[in-house]
This record gives structure tokens, sequence and C-alpha cells, in this order.
């Protein structure tokens, strides 16, 4: 996937006048945007197709699926259907159920992000054990996408080193959870940022701030 300027806008707002306002905002800087459930379950999946539709931007569907086999299809069909250009899986629930959203992936011509290792303190209890696993069980499925921290460098470099130089890696936790842009864009192809963005006062010239610091 191309993200111009290596940055994502995670639009984790409630509105879709909220959203409209931040993705025109930074529509100048940014094209690719992800999409999870507080705008979903607010404005409902249609709030994917009118963002990609009056912005011209990749969506993202940040859903997490993490469910059996049978019923991670239906969930990545219909994020499909609904516009997305790429959905988030989660690894955790292991091949047969990253298989089915791959499945549908390949129906619908969109991509799949596999989410190996989060970005917050508690993803260390049983996330992380896991991670590494999870990132390699990816490369044998034939996955080019990942999600991985930016919050935690090593462990994005480690993962890094599994999926190979050639994998596309988008990194959340830049910002309002600590992580820092230039770093994580050392061994990720692009950061996901929330909170620095659309809690801004101007999130235009806040995105074009983080563009501008970007080494790149
Ligand atoms: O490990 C993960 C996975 C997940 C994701 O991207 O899949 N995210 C998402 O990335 C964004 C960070 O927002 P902000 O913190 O910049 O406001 C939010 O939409 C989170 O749900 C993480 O933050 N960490």
């Amino acid at each position: 996937m191309e993200v111009k300027n290596r940055i994502i806008l995670a639009l984790d707002v409630k509105t879709m006048e909220r959203a409209f306002e931040v993705a025109d905002a930074v529509s100048d800087y940014i094209n690719t945007i992800k999409v999870g459930y507080p705008l979903a379950l607010a404005e409902g999946l249609e709030s994917i197709s009118m963002i990609k539709e009056e912005f011209s931007s990749k969506i993202i569907a940040d859903f997490k699926v993490a469910d059996i086999p049978e019923t991670n299809r239906k969930i990545a069909d219909l994020t499909f259907e609904a516009g997305a250009d790429a959905i988030i899986v989660h690894g955790f629930v292991g091949a047969d159920s990253v298989t089915a959203c791959m499945e549908s992936a390949d129906e619908h011509d969109k991509e799949v992000f596999l989410l190996t290792e989060m970005s917050h303190p508690g993803a260390s209890a049983f996330l992380q054990p896991a991670a590494e696993h999870i990132a390699e069980m990816g490369v044998e499925l034939g996955i080019k996408n990942y999600v991985a921290p930016a919050t935690k460098i090593n462990r994005l470099e480690t993962i890094r080193n599994i999926v190979g130089k050639n994998a596309f890696i988008i990194s959340p936790g830049v910002g309002a959870q600590g992580g820092e842009t230039s770093s994580t864009l050392d061994f990720a192809d692009a950061a996901i940022v929330g909170r620095s963005i659309y809690l801004s006062h101007d999130p235009k010239n806040t995105a074009k701030g983080i563009v501008d610091g970007i080494k790149l």
C-alpha cells in the first residue's frame, strides 16, 4: 500500500462531522486513514465509503478481527464491501482465522494487515510472548502487511527482522502514547497517528509539522 508521507491518520472520532473536518484539514498531507470501532460504531460502516469518496483516501479498517474462521470471513467480506481497502486482523487467533480474512481480501482484491504485537503496556502480558510466533505465522501464510508497536522500538525491530525488509509495516503509538516518528520510521514503512492530530486545535498544521519532521 502506498502511504503518502508515511503517515496514517487514526480517525478515532465519534461523529462524521468531526471526521470530515479533520480529514479535510489534513488532506494536503495524509491520504491514508484508519477507521476503527469508535467511528464505525457511532456512524455505521458507511463512514468508510463516505470518507473514501469525499477525500479519495485509502481506508484501513481497524477492526482487529479475532473470531473463528467463518465469522472472520463474514466480518472481512462486509468490511471490504463497505469500501475498505484493507483490514487489520489479530494473529493470536491462529492461521485458520487469519486465512479466512486473507481469502476474503483475495476475493475483493483488498489487503490484510496482521497485528503482531500491540503498543500499550498491557500487551506485554500475553501478546508480546506470542508476537514473534505470530509474525512467523504471517510469513508462512505469505502476508505482506503487518502492524507492530511504535512504543517499543526494540520489538518493532524484532518484528521487522522476522517479516523481512520487503514486508510493509505500519506502526501505532506515535505521539499520545509516547512513540516518536523518526525512530519508528527507521523500522516501519508508515506511522499511525491519532490523538496528536485529531485532538489538535489545528490538525492541518499539526499534520504538516509531523510530515516536515520526518527525515525522508
Ligand atoms: O497496538 C496497537 C494496535 C492499534 C492498531 O493500530 O491496530 N492501535 C490503534 O492505533 C491508534 C493510535 O491512536 P493514538 O494513540 O495516536 O491516538 C488507535 O486507533 C489505536 O486503536 C494502537 O494504538 N496500538
